[in-house]
């Protein structure tokens, strides 16, 4: 993909739903009897990974695009896969599965793509198999593949380390089919889409905050209950049209049906101390999550520190983040950030050599990167190392740099973002 700079980007954008809470749609409704009818789910190759999976474990999903009927059996209706189950690029297919394969009376194994099987997967086998699950890294390297074998769940109180919600729902998930009730305890919140959305299905689950962190609780479960679920905008991929609406001249782009899920707003409350002009239009609150229409305007930004129970409400924005302050005045710090290594790509080192490959002046950390702002921006040929967050924040980037901007395998934006080139081309063409 080529791209040049623009002058001003104008218009509505409608952003696809939310690639969390997708997953968690087909997952929950899966395995709730009756049926479970999606609206606005993500027509990702993320989550279409997560359909195909149950379809192969024998679970009936029509596809009509605007809605996704799961036709769900119940906890225990899953069957045997033939082959083993493709969780493609999706680290949250993985570790979300697994923890309700683990519960099962069949042997699975879960095999992804070759970023997918370097990603860390020991965050979940050790509080799985203290539940007494029979789950094993094949290679021997704690990565998928995995291959996971029927055994008896217990409950157990698991403290993590990190404020993962695919850690935290994995636990959970299997929490469903142990002996007793199942807490876990995060040192941050992260993301809490599986509490309210189990909750909704039926799931007995309890959330409190103590002075160790975020606690989880949940109790095994004989029955989850079909459910009709509007999936808001993913504010992830609003990210990008936020960011472009802020950095390119003479703009003013209306973001329609955001999720603001405090757990995942963080690049709002960013961008607000950055000094971004962003209006609150409509706000709803209907099925459980929170959602608002955003008036994006063009706005002087100057640098910030990011840090601590930020990190996890922005985690998967901060590509787009470290763009935004490479344009911004003066020197933003992100620190707390050491999982941005572990994504689809190392996250501080794709985007520490792309920005520098545009003229930026950034320092890598250890958990995170200093970026001192306002050096002009040129173009350049940016590796995304088909990592779909990098290709869609260097996109953006390209809008605001002088000359012309190459992406290299700019196709994984399928990954979260299938239509993000067209809603690109169709606010500028709007000029
Ligand atoms: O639970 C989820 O849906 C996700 C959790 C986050 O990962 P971690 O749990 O590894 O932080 C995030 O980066 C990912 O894009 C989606
Ligand atoms: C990290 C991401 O997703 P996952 O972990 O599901 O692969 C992401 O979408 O940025």
């Amino acid at each position: 993909m080529k791209l040049k700079p623009t002058t001003k980007l104008r218009g509505t954008v409608t952003i696809p739903g939310d690639k969390s809470i997708s997953h968690r749609a087909v997952m929950f409704g899966a395995l709730a009897n009756g049926l479970t009818e999606i609206h606005g789910f993500l027509q990702g190759a993320d989550c279409l990974a997560t359909i195909d999976c149950f379809a192969q474990m024998g679970i009936s999903i029509e596809n009509n695009q605007d809605t996704v009927l799961v036709h769900g059996k119940g906890l225990r209706g899953l069957r045997r896969p033939s082959s083993v189950l493709d969780t493609k690029n999706s680290g949250t297919t993985t570790r979300l599965i697994s923890g309700i394969l683990a519960g099962q009376p069949f042997e699975t194994t879960l095999s992804g793509d070759a970023s997918l099987n370097t990603r860390p997967m020991g965050r979940i086998i050790t509080p799985l198999s203290m539940m007494g699950a029979d789950i094993t890294s094949l290679s021997g390297n704690g990565c998928a593949p995995l291959r996971i074998r029927p055994a008896d769940l217990h409950g157990i109180s698991y403290s993590s380390n990190i404020a993962s919600a695919q850690v935290k729902s994995a636990i959970l998930l299997a929490g469903l089919y142990a002996d007793s009730e199942t807490s876990v305890t995060e040192p941050e919140l992260s993301r809490d889409h599986t509490e309210r959305l189990l909750r909704a299905f039926g799931a007995e689950l309890t959330s409190t905050k103590t002075d160790a962190g975020a606690v989880s609780m949940i109790r095994p479960c004989n029955e989850l209950f079909g459910q009709k679920i509007f999936v808001p905008g993913d504010i992830s991929s609003a990210a990008y049209f936020i960011a472009a609406g802020l950095l390119v001249p003479h703009s003013e782009i209306v973001i329609k049906n955001v999720g603001i899920n405090p757990t995942r707003a963080g690049i709002l409350s960013v961008c607000e101390a950055m000094g971004a002009d962003i209006t609150y239009l409509s706000k709803t609150n209907d099925g459980g999550e929170p959602t608002a229409d955003l008036l994006v305007r063009t706005s002087e930004l100057h640098g910030t520190v990011i840090e601590g129970s930020q990190i996890p409400t922005l985690i998967d924005e901060i590509p787009m983040i470290a763009v935004l302050a490479a344009c911004a005045e003066g020197t933003t710090i992100i620190r707390d950030a050491a999982e941005l290594k572990v994504k689809e790509t190392n996250r501080i080192d794709t985007v520490t050599e792309n920005l520098k490959k545009m003229g930026a002046d950034i320092t890598p950390t250890d958990d995170g990167m200093i970026i001192r702002g306002k050096t002009p921006l040129h173009g350049a040929v940016i590796n995304s190392y088909f990592d779909h967050r990098i290709a869609m924040a260097f996109s953006i980037a390209a809008l605001v740099a002088d000359g012309t901007t190459t992406i290299q395998n700019s196709s994984c934006v399928d990954v979260s973002y299938p239509d993000f080139y067209r809603t690109l081309y169709h606010l500028r063409e709007e000029n």
